[in-house]
């Protein structure tokens, strides 16, 4: 096996909040042995304890990855979020010290969109209130507020990967989708995109809210939205809990405006299984509440666990970017025979000539270069000939703006 700068059995890999097991076995397979694997997400403090020696953690949405830990973290390499959402992490802190994030753009896909089609059959026919009344000896049959799905419209707030996959599945049920997206897309099937939220709203006898964590989804259904949405309408919401003004939806459905909601997630959520759940949703007839497991499905984990391994140890053995949330992506041929220098640098003019320089100064022959940058920081990689390893990642150290360099395949100190 070729040799790497830093023995692959003293990188040390944290993961954190039950990350499957398929992970651990990947990194295993690919020579990374010193892993500790744990099954609940770290309170800030303890977490900034724990990251000061690891060079790659894999996290899922619960661990908040600040700037104040991303400070302490002085040898981390790489983030492995092992899921959609990113909106824990400070990608730009995690950008100015040369930190890649990955994800896992659409392995639970599936698992949210069923999740949803499941819940808007479950609604439609008040099955929450008539179940729990059961449990409780008590016996609802009636056919008041129960519908059938087929004919009635679906209402998608942000049609990305999971919408578009809901979208197909609820069309084959023989719902009328529409969309609502700040981007124009084309419609799966039938679906139509509709000009404005507003429309939608009006529109949809189900509203399924699908957008990411941003400034501007913050919040964006309370009150004033959900007075747009039909008499009797249901309201689903399994993307962030920041999306809904949870009070003011608790007041919808207690007047009787909604007939039913399903909600994932939640402004705050319990830190780990032990801790209460508190919301004002609880105890209110014809609610779904699920613990945010709308990915949560083991088809969904394994591969999750399997995709974003791959994407850190790619990374580690080799200096490819691809898919990165935060970083300039590169894609990198295998360098045999040769070393290999990632220099990740603040994007001002001059680096790049800088970096040419120096190595020309140094009569070091470029075997093969490799440049990609976004607004602020420049990843240029660049293969030596193995006589010229350590002395270029020497030179390289003394260019100024440069933010941290690695090397592949050299004798020289792995995490510089
Ligand atoms: N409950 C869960 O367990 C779970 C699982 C996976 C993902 N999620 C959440 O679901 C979100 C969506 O996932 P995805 O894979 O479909 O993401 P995606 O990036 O593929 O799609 C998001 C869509 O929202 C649109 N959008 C952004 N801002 C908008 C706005 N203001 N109004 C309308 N549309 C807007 C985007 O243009 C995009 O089409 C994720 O960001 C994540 O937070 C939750
Ligand atoms: O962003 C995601 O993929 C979901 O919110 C799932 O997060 P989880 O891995 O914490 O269940």
């Amino acid at each position: 096996m070729a040799k790497t700068s830093l023995d692959k059995s003293k990188i040390k890999i944290l993961l954190l909040e039950g990350i499957h097991q398929s992970a651990v076995d990947n990194l295993l397979n690919a020579g990374y042995t010193n892993i500790e694997h744990l099954q609940t997400s770290l309170d800030e403090d303890t977490l900034i304890d724990k990251v000061r020696d690891v060079h790659f953690i894999g996290i899922r949405s619960r661990t908040q990855l600040n700037a104040r830990v991303f400070a302490a973290a002085e040898k981390l390499t790489a983030v492995g979020c092992f899921c959609i959402g990113t909106n824990q992490v400070d990608l730009g802190a995690a950008l100015t010290r040369g930190i890649p994030v990955f994800n896992a753009p659409y392995s639970n896909t599936r698992s949210v969109a069923e999740l949803v089609l499941a819940e808007t059959i479950m609604l439609l026919r008040g099955i929450p209130e008539k179940s729990t009344r059961a449990h409780q000896g008590g016996w609802l049959k009636s056919a008041k507020n129960a519908h059938e799905a087929r004919g009635k419209t679906l209402g998608i707030i942000g049609y990305g990967n999971i919408g578009a996959q809901l979208s197909v599945l609820s069309e084959s049920l023989g719902l009328d989708v529409i969309y609502y997206d700040v981007v124009t897309k084309l419609g799966m099937g039938n679906a139509r995109q509709v000009a404005s939220m507003q429309e939608l709203l009006a529109r949809a006898d189900v509203v399924s809210l699908h957008v990411p964590d941003l400034p501007s989804t913050r919040w964006m259904i309370g009150k004033e939205q959900i007075a747009l949405m039909k008499q009797g309408s249901i309201l689903i919401n399994a993307s962030r809990g920041s999306v809904v003004a949870i009070e003011e939806l608790a007041d919808a459905l207690k007047s009787g405006k909604l007939l039913g909601a399903a909600i994932d997630v939640f402004p705050v959520e319990p830190k780990g299984n032990a801790e209460e759940f508190v919301s004002p949703l609880r105890g209110l007839d014809n609610v779904i509440l699920t613990p945010h497991i709308g990915g949560s499905t083991l088809e969904a984990q394994e591969n999750i666990g399997i995709e974003v391994s791959e994407k850190l140890i790619t990374y580690s053995d080799n200096g490819t970017t691809i898919t990165s949330v935060n970083f300039p992506e590169v894609a990198l041929p295998a360098h045999p025979d040769k070393h290999r220098l990632l220099h990740i640098h603040d994007n001002v003019p001059g680096v790049l000539s800088e970096i040419n320089r120096v190595l020309s100064e140094n009569d070091i022959n470029i075997s093969g270069q490799y440049l990609q940058t976004n607004a602020e920081v420049g990843y240029v990689v660049i293969d030596v000939d193995k006589a010229y390893g350590a002395q270029a990642l020497e030179a390289l150290k003394h260019v100024e703006h440069t933010l941290r360099i690695r090397a592949l395949y050299s004798e020289s100190n792995f995490d510089d």
